[in-house]
This record gives C-alpha cells, sequence and structure tokens, in this order.
C-alpha cells in the first residue's frame, strides 16, 4: 500500500479530488465507487468547486456508494441518497441514470443486494473505489468479523458505529440498525482503492491497518492483499503511530 501523508485534512481532500479527476479526465468512460461519512465531504466540495472553474464533464462516468441505511426514504437527510445528492450529484454534470446507491426500502432487500452486484458487473467492476475508515477498522459498513468473500449484503451495524453514526441524528434511537454495503469481496474488485484516513480517533485504526495481521476481525486489515492501494492520511491520524 502506498502512503501520502498530508499536513491537515483540506490537504488530504484536495489530493484525493485531484487524483479521481486525473483518473476521469484520462479514461473514456469510468466507474467510480462512491463513500460517505464525514471524511470524504471535503473531497466533494473540491470535486464541486473544479466543476464550477473548469466544467470537468462526468457525462462518462457511472457511480457506484458503498452502503445504505435500510429503512431510510431517500428524502431523509441522513440518507445517503440524499448525502450524495447534497454533496456531489447536484454540483456536477453527472447523469442521474448513471448513479447508483443501494434502495434500502426494497420489498426484497436480498433481492435488491443480488441486483446491486450483477449492476457492477454489468460496467465491468469498479475502477476506482473511495473508501473512509471506521474506528473499528470498517470499510463500507463491513463490520468486524465479516467475511472477506462477501459481497454486497445485509448488515447490522455493531454499537460502535452506531455511536460513531449518531452525530448525523437527532438522537443514537434514530440511527438505523441495519444496512446494505458492498462486500469485501466487492471493494477488492476494484481496480484501484483510495482510501483516506482522518483525525486523532481514527489513530489505532490506521495503525493497525499498516502494521497488524489479515483478520477479519479488522476488515480492513485485507486491503494490504490488494495491490493498488493508496491512502491519503492527514497528520492528526498519523500522529502517535509508528507510521
Ligand atoms: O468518515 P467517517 O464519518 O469517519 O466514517 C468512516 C466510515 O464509516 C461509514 O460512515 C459507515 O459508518 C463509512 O461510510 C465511512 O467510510
Amino acid at each position: 500500500m502506498k502512503l501520502i501523508r498530508t499536513t491537515n485534512h483540506l490537504e488530504m481532500s484536495k489530493i484525493a479530488a485531484n487524483i479521481i479527476l486525473d483518473r476521469i479526465k484520462s479514461s473514456s468512460h469510468i466507474t467510480l465507487g462512491l463513500a460517505t461519512g464525514g471524511t470524504p465531504i471535503q473531497t466533494y466540495a473540491h470535486l464541486a468547486q473544479d466543476y464550477q472553474e473548469n466544467q470537468t464533464s462526468y457525462q462518462h462516468v457511472s457511480t457506484f456508494n458503498l452502503d445504505e441505511y435500510i429503512g431510510l426514504p431517500e428524502e431523509d437527510p441522513n440518507s445517503y441518497h440524499y448525502y450524495m445528492y447534497k454533496h456531489f450529484f447536484s454540483k456536477v454534470n453527472l447523469p442521474q441514470d448513471q448513479t447508483f446507491i443501494p434502495n434500502g426500502l426494497a420489498q426484497d432487500l436480498e433481492a435488491e443486494c443480488q441486483a446491486y452486484e450483477e449492476m457492477i458487473k454489468q460496467h465491468n467492476g469498479i475502477d476506482l473505489q473511495l473508501l473512509g475508515l471506521g474506528k473499528n477498522g470498517h470499510i463500507g459498513f463491513n463490520e468486524p468479523g465479516t467475511s472477506f468473500d462477501q459481497h454486497t449484503h445485509i448488515v447490522s451495524l455493531t454499537q460502535s458505529t452506531i455511536q460513531a453514526n449518531a452525530r448525523f441524528f437527532d438522537s443514537i434511537e434514530h440511527v438505523p440498525r441495519h444496512s446494505i454495503t458492498m462486500g469485501i469481496g466487492s471493494i477488492m474488485e476494484s481496480k484501484e482503492i483510495l482510501l483516506l484516513v482522518s483525525g486523532k480517533e481514527k489513530n489505532q485504526a490506521l495503525n493497525k491497518l499498516i502494521h497488524g495481521q489479515i483478520d477479519e476481525q479488522f476488515p480492513a486489515s485485507i486491503l494490504n492483499r490488494h495491490e493498488n492501494v493508496t491512502i491519503i492520511a492527514d497528520e492528526d491520524a498519523i500522529m502517535d503511530t509508528n507510521i
């Protein structure tokens, strides 16, 4: 894994956005895997700013989001549909029918998972996958203990993730308990992975990712087996680690 050290969150975000822009500009068609959470918000803001200044076209881009909560309608401000529209989709010329996010309100959630995975295959897989890192090592919503072979599936969120994400909701009781997520298997099939790690609370997770064993109890550890991963980490995340 390649590590890019940055002095702060803003620099991390600019570098990530520039890598994404480089891949978009150098492809005739590209499929991006997208993440939500607090970490990539500024990355999307830079992409939005670039669009305003340079009109970089997204007509040839398709996107697949990692995950969505089960039970939240698209218009709920905490749904990842809402998040993506707010931070990114409404800011660039990405055709709506080229954006894919799991439907957490599907009648048949198992069928939804299979259809999502099939759609990724029809797009020849993900070219560039953007990831954040959970404090417990989760990637997407793949919690500790998830099989490395899993593809898109339904998960019960751990208490640690529910607590971490409660900051976005009115109260912890409102955080959904389940989600649909691309699996570790789906993520590992991406051709290139960009992992963003920011903030002191990610110290231990980053240290474990770089120095720990590959272990299903720490989902992100599997990234050590992928041949094209770049970690972009800010100084707060690196501080107090042995990196
Ligand atoms: O960027 P954050 O908010 O720290 O979250 C880290 C990861 O956790 C998730 O929000 C899921 O809980 C992912 O979407 C994200 O990549």
